[in-house]
């Protein structure tokens, strides 16, 4: 900042952005400073306007204002293709030559990931500009669905958060996702999730608040005491420009932009004028350019580098094993770059198609080359970890298509649940017959292990495991998440059978060079699923518990450690229209409540307050209402029809919002469980507590899937032995 004292201006301002004079005139600049002539000049007059705007700017100081708005808003770059010519053009080669000192972020890829050196990576990202692109109406400058896509997916790999000038609610309106935090007028307006320990959790502007979702979170408004000096400022900036044709003043809560994109630029020096009178009379707040905008704000030792510093620390990234970028194309982007750079800390990606001085260390043209590097960060960490969980069963399809750039409600409810699509192609192998089909069920049935196995059964069994891993195995290469294995339901009742069955799925697994953390072993919630998904997990072996139809499971699945619980919504509620006597499922009901949908809270409840790992998955979920009763659980199973019905059903800005969070950690805490609910679950009481639905339910799956496995069973007895054998 510089004191612009040689004039007695109570204004400070922010440094120029190109290294040009703010105290000379530029030549060709309009002779605005001559008291009496700017407005009587043929310039002006040519300007449509109702009244006359003032009609002289009375001090020099303006001049200076004038070189730093145009500096800070060159006009739009002719590239020579939209001049229709096939070379490169002078401002081109100025770019690239430029871009030797800031190459691009795209080209130089490689190179940013291999600095990164194995350091998560946080994500910061400025909006106007760089998510969006400049547009003449700031109301609506929307993002597109296809960068909403890219942030959400970066967001889902890496810690994400938007820096804007622009007030918090704002942004999120036009950002819409939940899994990202939120800075707003320049870090002015920060929400961040409770960190005690942090310096600044008690400073007096630092309060603590309940977010949309429901979770505890620190909103910190470091300039809360000028919200009052700013609505005057506002309302004075309004009456004096409200003749200059095209100036735009938006109140933005902390700070306030008089935009003068849509002003002729022989009238600039008005807008100039105009903001100087206002701010003259307040020695407590500065001026600072940003493109074709004058912004207004409050003098404190608050910007946007400030607020990356704050979010590395209230998400506790701030250790030398974190990786800060931040990407942005305006002035007040300049602060966080210049935090990254001075310790020596991560890198700034500036935003830009012209040259331009800048504290950042690469560059990217434009919001759609920023698409470009989101997708290709995802890319990577999709090639290198298989982190997130988009397909459970190993007979599913392709799950990565869910993540389909569209905006649609698939994309609204995707921002609080992982939607999992539920395709059970083998369950239907008669409809598809692997002969057809599979070249996993060839392998396994050339397997000269099994077929050398005597004793049919065993045989059989081999054939069976075989086939398993091998579509496993397919599908692992084609998803990039966690692929989920059934574990022969014949099983159900022997602890250690099951173990077994697990441990010789994964030497299979191994042999073709999948590794255990790609894989969860599927296993229904008896007494004895449930204690070998505890030991298995003790190995570090990732289970996935299906069937629970009660609370006694669900808790005790929970206790036991289990990576996946699945909770079958439907399918209780259609038990519940048929029968009666279950005092769980009668007393939901008695409440108005869904006794599905009851079962999927009260579990999510008693995972987060009860701080267990376990994720939960809600299945049979029948119709869109049940998904959207459930938003915030973890993942959510959907037959193909929903999806397709949510991915057919584009959702307008404002029906977006309207998407709430259902379960939230938040609201777990308020949850209250009775004494037995908390016990420690054993044998005796799980069984005491379990009633008729859960029961009926349950041998109702196991059948289905024994008898699933008969079918396939005989299916591979009449294949054998093939003609080759
Ligand atoms: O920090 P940002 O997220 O980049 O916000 C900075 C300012 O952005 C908006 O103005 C800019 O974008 C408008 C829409 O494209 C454009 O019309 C205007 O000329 C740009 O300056 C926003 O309206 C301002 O309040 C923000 O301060």
């Amino acid at each position: 900042m510089d004191l612009k004292s040689n004039h007695n201006s109570p204004v400070l301002t922010d440094p120029v952005p190109l290294n040009k004079s703010r105290l000379g005139m530029t030549s060709g600049l309009i002779p605005y400073s001559s008291p009496g002539q700017a407005f009587s000049s043929g310039i002006f007059l040519t300007v449509p306007r109702r009244k006359p705007i003032p009609s002289k700017l009375d001090d020099v100081r303006a001049s200076g204002w004038l070189d730093a708005m145009k500096s800070s808003s060159p006009p739009r770059k002719k590239l020579s293709k939209d001049l229709g010519i096939d070379f490169v053009s002078e401002e081109e080669v100025a770019y690239r030559s430029w871009a030797l000192k800031y190459p691009s972020a795209i080209t130089s890829f490689e190179q940013i990931i291999s600095n990164a050196n194995g350091k998560r990576i946080a994500l910061f990202l400025d909006y106007d500009g760089t998510l969006a692109n400049i547009v003449v109406d700031p109301e609506r400058a929307f993002m597109t669905n296809a960068m909403r896509a890219a942030v959400r997916n970066v967001a889902k790999y890496f810690p994400t958060a938007i820096v804007s000038g622009r007030p918090r609610d704002k942004v999120y309106k036009f950002v819409g996702l939940t899994d990202v935090h939120y800075a707003g007028c320049h870090g002015m307006d920060i929400v961040s999730p409770v960190r005690e320990t942090m310096s600044i959790a008690n400073h007096p502007n630092c309060i603590r608040s309940i977010d949309k979702q429901g979770k505890e979170v620190f909103l910190f408004q470091p300039a809360n005491e000028f919200i009052p000096m700013i609505d005057e400022v506002f309302r004075s900036l309004i009456e004096k420009t409200k003749d200059v044709e095209g100036a735009k003043v938006e109140n933005n809560k902390f700070c306030v932009s008089v935009h003068y994109r849509n002003v002729d630029e022989k009238v600039w020096p008005a807008v100039a004028q105009c903001v100087h009178e206002v701010l003259k009379d307040y020695p407590r707040l500065r001026l600072n350019y940003g493109r074709k905008v004058l912004e207004i704000r409050p003098i404190i030792d608050w910007n946007k580098g400030k607020a990356v510093e704050f979010l590395l620390e209230s998400l506790e990234l701030e250790s030398e094993d974190v990786l800060p970028i931040y990407i942005g194309d305006d002035n007040t982007d300049e602060d966080a770059f210049k935090v990254l750079r001075e310790k020596n800390r991560g890198y700034g990606i500036l935003v830009s198609s012209f040259p331009k001085e800048t504290n950042a260390f690469y560059s990217l043209r434009d919001p759609s080359e920023v698409m470009e590097f989101l997708k290709s960060m995802v890319r990577w960490k999709k090639s290198t970890a298989a982190l997130s969980f988009p397909s459970l069963r190993v007979f599913s399809g392709k799950a990565s298509s869910v993540d389909a750039e569209l905006s649609t409600e698939l994309d609204a409810v995707s921002s609080f649940s992982e939607i999992v699509p539920d395709t059970v192609v083998f369950d239907d192998f008669e409809r598809f017959p692997p002969t057809a089909a599979t070249s996993a069920i060839e392998t396994a049935l050339a397997d000269s292990e099994c077929y050398e196995q005597k004793d049919p059964s065993l045989r059989l069994s081999c054939f069976f495991n075989r086939a398993l891993v091998n579509v496993g195995a397919d599908l692992a290469r084609l998803v990039p998440g966690r692929v989920s294995t059934e574990v022969d339901a014949h099983l159900a009742y022997d602890t250690h059978g099951i173990v077994r069955k697990v441990h010789e799925l994964l030497k299979l697994y191994n042999d073709v060079e999948v590794p255990a953390e790609r894989l969860l072993f599927k296993i229904p919630s008896t007494w004895q699923g449930i204690e070998a998904s505890r030991l298995l997990e003790s190995e570090g072996i990732q289970t996935h518990l299906t069937f629970v139809y009660s609370f006694p499971q669900a808790a005790a699945a929970a206790q036991a450690g289990a990576s996946v619980i699945q909770i079958f919504v439907g399918r209780l509620r259609d038990w519940a229209r048929n029968h009666s006597g279950d005092s769980e499922i009668e007393a939901a009901v008695k409440k108005g409540d869904d006794p599905g949908l009851a079962l999927v809270t009260k579990t999510y409840n008693y995972i987060h307050k009860n701080g267990y790992k376990s994720k939960l998955m809600a299945a049979a979920v029948r119709n869109k209402q049940d998904l959207f009763s459930l938003l915030g659980v973890d993942y959510i199973i959907a037959p193909l029809k929903i999806l397709q019905s949510l991915k057919e059903s584009i959702t307008y800005p404002d029906e977006k919002y309207s998407y709430v969070r259902r379960l939230s950690p938040g609201s777990a805490m308020a949850y209250h469980f009775t004494e037995e609910e908390l016990q420690k679950w054993d044998q005796i009481k799980f069984t005491t507590a379990m009633g008729p639905g859960a029961e009926q339910l349950l041998a109702a799956g196991l059948e289905g899937y024994v008898n699933q496995t008969n079918r396939l069973e005989e299916f591979f007895g009449k294949i054998w032995p093939p003609p080759n054998v």
